[in-house]
């Protein structure tokens, strides 16, 4: 094993202990006419290398959860405490590194920049980063081995529209582990792929967590809901169910 797959690895002793604790979180949108509740006083654990699920209908309140959890935004009231951090104490400079370190994300759409082959679309993410602490002789091997990773490095030298969805969407992983963050974030990583593509994309995804990463993923999938190893379900802004998750529900199902 090289030197950037060992860094792909957390020890086996930090599996299972709490990274992100959310706590009696809320987000509360004012409007000039009215004021609407997103998400209500929520609060749950995700735990190191879990393959977590946050499950819900639309407008449930899924994305809001993903954007406060990467610092996006910012919650009305309560804490978010990510590996012993408070993200609520950060100036807008500290949290915009601080995400670049902690969480890699894959969207939904995959987001590649289209005149960049996919090489150079992870290449970029590794040095807006700042370069993983690697020497920059070093980053062209990093970013192939992340392509490897996702199983996408015979596209290295393709540009975006010269690939299918679902090869898109493994570049979209390779970049989003070039930085070797904790935390891989996907707001409904799949929903743009066939049912069979989606499958094997998400299969990928979940294989992180056997590298030591904590997999974050949104979905108003069932099935891929059920794939999880700790999920919270959301309704209306509030926790109707969950499991492994440490969650207050307080929400009742309708
Ligand atoms: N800036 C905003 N202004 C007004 N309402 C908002 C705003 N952002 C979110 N909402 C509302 O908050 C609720 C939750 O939105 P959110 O995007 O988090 O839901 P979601 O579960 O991710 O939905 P989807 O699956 O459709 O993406 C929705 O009812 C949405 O209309």
């Amino acid at each position: 094993m090289n030197k950037s797959s060992e860094s792909l690895q957390i020890s086996e002793a930090q599996k299972g202990e709490a990274l992100i604790q959310i706590e009696h979180l809320s987000r509360v949108i004012e409007t000039r006419t009215s004021k609407i509740t997103v998400l209500n006083d929520i609060s749950f654990t995700v735990y190191q290398q879990s393959l977590f699920a946050i499950n819900g209908p639309s407008g449930s309140g899924k994305s809001t959860i993903l954007n406060l959890l990467t610092g996006i935004d910012r919650a009305s009231s309560g804490r978010i405490i990510f590996a012993g951090q408070e993200l609520r104490k950060m100036s807008e400079d500290a949290l915009a590194r601080w995400r670049g370190k902690h969480v890699g994300i894959v969207f939904q759409f995959f987001q590649l920049i289209p005149t960049l082959t996919a090489l150079e679309n992870v290449l970029l993410a590794l040095e807006l980063g700042g370069g993983a602490g690697l020497r920059r002789r070093e980053w062209r091997a990093r970013a192939q081995e992340c392509l490897e990773i996702a199983l996408v490095e015979d596209c290295a030298q393709r540009l975006p529209g010269e690939m299918s969805g679902g090869q898109q969407q493994r570049v979209a992983i390779a970049r989003a582990l070039v930085n070797d963050p904790p935390v891989i974030i996907a707001d409904e990583p799949t929903g743009n792929l066939d049912s069979h593509t989606a499958q094997q994309v998400f299969a990928t995804l979940a294989s992180l967590t056997r590298r030591g990463k904590t997999v974050i993923y949104v979905t108003h999938d069932l099935q891929l809901a059920a794939q999880a190893t700790a999920r919270i379900d959301l309704l209306d802004g509030q926790i109707v169910g969950s499991h492994n998750a440490r969650a207050t529900v307080t929400g009742a199902l309708k």
